[in-house]
């Protein structure tokens, strides 16, 4: 099957209101971005897609395994980076990266990541006392870990700096040779430079 993430017919609400309906989507390895006004869905839509909130409605398919009846199968081929990285306040760097190595039975990330961002000075601070830049690096960073074959990221360039922007953009695009990754982002200078094929949430569902 060469469509990685397929959602069929999604629905997804808070407190019985539907953020949007019958969204449908079928994407194959390479850069996606998805676009859309303030409040359109689109971190709904990431979050339903990775298993962090479910679906009032339809179907989730990770690399062919079912979100919702095949849990495990699906988020090992999965990694999520959310807009707002919650974790544990007492957690550093370097716990995060061995706990994603440990669900994923796959090595820790890479030298070559850890310079690139230039996360070697805070992999053993308290998560609570990063910056938030340096945060979500280390998330970034985490989602590598294993290859994921499906990459979710909601806004991943927010707060990074310049060269830290550029490292992601290299890493993206080499990434997007050999699993499909779906950015949430504001940014269309970032999604322009990096050739994504762009997603508007608008004509997505019905709201
Ligand atoms: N936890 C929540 N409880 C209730 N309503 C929520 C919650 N999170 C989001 N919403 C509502 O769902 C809708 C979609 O929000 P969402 O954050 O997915 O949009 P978005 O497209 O990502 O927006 P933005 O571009 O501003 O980040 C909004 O109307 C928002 O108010």
């Amino acid at each position: 099957m060469s469509d990685r993430l397929i959602c069929t017919d999604l629905e997804m609400a808070y407190k019985g209101r539907a953020v949007f309906s019958s969204v449908s989507l079928a994407l194959s390895v390479g850069l996606h971005g998805l676009r859309g006004s303030n409040g359109t869905g689109k971190s709904t839509l990431l979050r339903g897609l990775s298993g962090v909130a479910k679906p009032q409605k339809g179907r989730v398919l990770i690399a062919g395994h079912d979100l919702a009846r095949q849990p495990v199968a699906a988020k090992s081929c999965l990694a999520y980076v959310p807009d707002e990285g919650a974790l544990y306040p007492f957690m550093t760097g370097r716990d995060l990266f061995a706990l994603c190595a440990w669900a994923r039975k796959a090595e820790s990330v890479s030298p070559g990541l850890i310079e690139g961002f230039g996360l070697r000075p805070h992999l053993d601070k308290r998560y609570d006392a990063l910056s938030l830049g340096t945060r979500r690096k280390m998330l970034i960073a985490s989602a590598f870990i294993g290859r994921p074959q499906v990459l979710l990221m909601d806004e991943p360039g927010n707060g990074l700096d310049a060269d830290s922007r550029q490292f992601l953009m290299a890493l993206l695009s080499d990434a997007a040779r050999s699993a499909c990754i779906l950015v949430s982002t504001h940014d269309g200078v970032f999604l322009e430079a990096l050739g994504a094929r762009i997603i508007r949430m608008e004509t997505l569902g019905k709201e």
